[in-house]
């Protein structure tokens, strides 16, 4: 991940970052550092922008330093993301120099700022961005229309956007993902006169996530169960193979690693959807690269008191997803034999949690709900990957070990894709198809406002980057467009298909490849399953607002 920051002020002096948001920007990006200073207007006005980059680099044969310049046009760009493909073609190369090269070419026709912004709706892939145009004094900042990588802003003396918040955090608010950002600045004299203008990624209302029209249309009759020979089944595995190409290929060897050291780790709770990726993953990546598994699990003080007779130890053992990561670990080590497979256990005492809940409380913020904090420690955790590594099942086998991949895939998006809540099942039952189609839609609607930029803080922060596979536009778009039944089954529960009817295009996908087991583990929210949540007090709501 990058980290990226920019500072519109009235002074002409440089801006300087506190050393905290400093340190916290570093830790996004610790390959490089960078700042430009513009006088926008000397003479006329007195704004004057500082922007500065971290970088985390992941793209091409060299660092590409940021901020990225135009020498010509004196153009700036923060790029925080990753483009894998511009006006639908792939991107070979650094992904960031691409993208300045297109925006600046953009930015010197006539009418600049909608080939501009058509520029910026042609990236596809996450990204969080700051881009000034100098010659049109105009500043452009976004997050991608799913909202995959953080941007924050706060405005004051100074107008401020960050992919992070300062420490202590107060005042800044997240960019929506639901549009690209202008602001105008010649012409005024105050950083608090500056007049954002949003501009839709998608002019189309009717869009969902500004990427596909929903399909909401209902059988007429008995639908027949979805089976393995379903065309979905085999057109969910192109698109992921197609999604996990871009994500998994052409990642560099990390600092300090050997070549067959992984670069990919699976944030791997043992569930469907993670496992899966890892089976696809497999079966892309050279043969002779690792690939990491992080399996979480925390001790867990309320569940520690109702178990008394168990140590420490077999409590972690007894960790919903410790128990479904080793059986999925086993099957992959059966599956797919040539592979060198890492499962690596993340055990974390009560007292770490503690020691780590204030850098956590400014991590996430401006979220700042229980459930915000159970969710993003068990992600923080995860990422930061220090644990106990075992190439074989045998648990005498585990030594420590720190994950070297600095990329990391998520399972997140597949229940709102493909109805995988309980909620999707009782919507069935209550409503039928109308029911379950309203539901589905509300899901992939909010696809984009989920809390993708909280966990992008928390996890970025050990220098690394979360991809999701599940959330590649291309299989977004086809999942939105497909008929409800071709992706769930509660019309056939028990007939002709022994999976259950959640997900069920994606169960059949895992049975395809060989994961009998993996195609029938049930959904577990991550926080239940790592029991990060409810740790003192089995009667702590999740909406309930955090102390200090
Ligand atoms: N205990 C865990 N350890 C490591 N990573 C986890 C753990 N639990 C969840 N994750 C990661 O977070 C993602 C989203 O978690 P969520 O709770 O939504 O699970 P899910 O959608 O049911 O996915 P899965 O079926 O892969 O468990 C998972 O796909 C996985 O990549
Ligand atoms: N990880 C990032 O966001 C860095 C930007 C770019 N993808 C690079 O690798 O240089």
């Amino acid at each position: 991940m990058c980290g990226i920051h920019a500072a519109i002020s009235a002074d002409a002096g440089r801006h300087q970052l506190s050393p905290a948001l400093e340190r916290r920007l570093r830790n996004r990006g610790p390959d490089h550092l960078g700042a430009v200073e513009v006088q926008l207007c000397p003479g006329e006005s007195p704004l004057h922008l500082t922007l500065t980059s971290t970088v985390l680099s992941l793209r091409g044969d060299h660092v590409a330093k940021q901020p990225l310049e135009d020498a010509e046009s004196g153009s700036v760009l923060c790029w925080n993301g990753e483009a894998w493909k511009l006006g639908g073609k792939p991107v070979e190369g650094n992904d960031g120099e691409a993208v300045l090269a297109l925006l600046t070419a953009a930015s010197r026709n006539l009418g600049s700022e909608d080939s501009v912004l058509g520029a910026l709706r042609s990236i596809e892939g996450p990204f969080a961005f700051i881009f000034l145009d100098k010659r049109a004094r105009k500043l452009y900042y976004g997050r991608d229309r799913l909202g995959r990588r953080s941007l924050l802003l706060k405005r004051g003396d100074e107008f401020l956007l960050s992919s992070i918040a300062e420490a202590p955090a107060v005042g800044w608010a997240e960019v929506e993902a639901d549009g690209c950002y202008t602001i105008q600045l010649d012409g005024q004299s105050s950083p608090k006169e500056l007049m954002p203008i949003r501009h839709d990624w998608d002019q189309n209302k009717d869009l969902v996530s500004s990427i596909g029209t929903f399909n909401a249309a209902i059988p007429t009759a008995t639908t027949a169960p979805l089976n393995s020979q379903s065309i979905s089944v085999a057109q969910l595995r192109d698109h992921l193979m197609q999604s996990l190409q871009f994500r998994v290929l052409n990642v560099p060897r990390p600092p300090m690693a050997e070549t067959s050291d992984a670069r990919v780790a699976v944030l791997f709770s043992g569930g469907l959807d993670c496992t899966v990726l890892a089976r696809i993953a497999s079966d892309i990546m050279p043969p002779g690269q690792a690939i990491d598994l992080i399996n979480v699990a925390f001790e867990n003080p309320r569940i520690a008191s109702q178990n008394k007779n168990l140590s420490t130890a077999e409590l972690y053992e007894l960790c919903p997803d410790r128990v479904t990561g080793r059986k999925s670990f086993a099957e992959l080590l059966t599956v797919c034999p040539e592979r060198q497979w890492r499962f690596v256990t993340v055990n974390v005492p009560y007292e770490e949690t503690c020691a780590h809940r204030a850098e956590l409380i400014d991590l996430i913020y401006p979220h700042n709900t229980e459930m915000d904090l159970s969710i993003a420690c068990a992600l923080y955790f995860a990422a930061r990957g220090q644990g106990m590594g075992q190439l074989s099942s045998e648990l005498e086998a585990a030594e420590s070990y720190s994950t070297t991949a600095r990329v990391l895939l998520s399972g997140l998006g597949a229940d709102e894709l493909f109805g995988g809540y309980v909620r999707h099942a009782t919507a069935f039952t209550r409503s039928g198809y109308p029911g379950l189609i309203d539901e589905l839609k509300l899901d992939v609607g909010r696809l984009g406002k989920r809390n993708l930029g909280r966990d992008d803080r928390v996890m970025a922060h050990w220098s690394k980057e979360v991809r999701f596979p599940y959330l590649d536009e291309s299989l977004v778009k086809w999942a939105i467009e497909l008929p409800a039944w071709e992706k769930c089954d509660f019309d056939n529960q028990g007939t002709g298909c022994d999976l259950e009817p959640e997900k069920r295009v994606l169960r059949l996908l895992a049975d395809s490849l060989g994961m009998h087991s993996v195609a029938t583990e049930k959904k577990r929210a991550i926080q239940f399953g790592a029991r990060t949540a409810k740790m003192e007090s089995g009667r702590v709501k999740g909406t309930t607002l955090l102390l200090p």
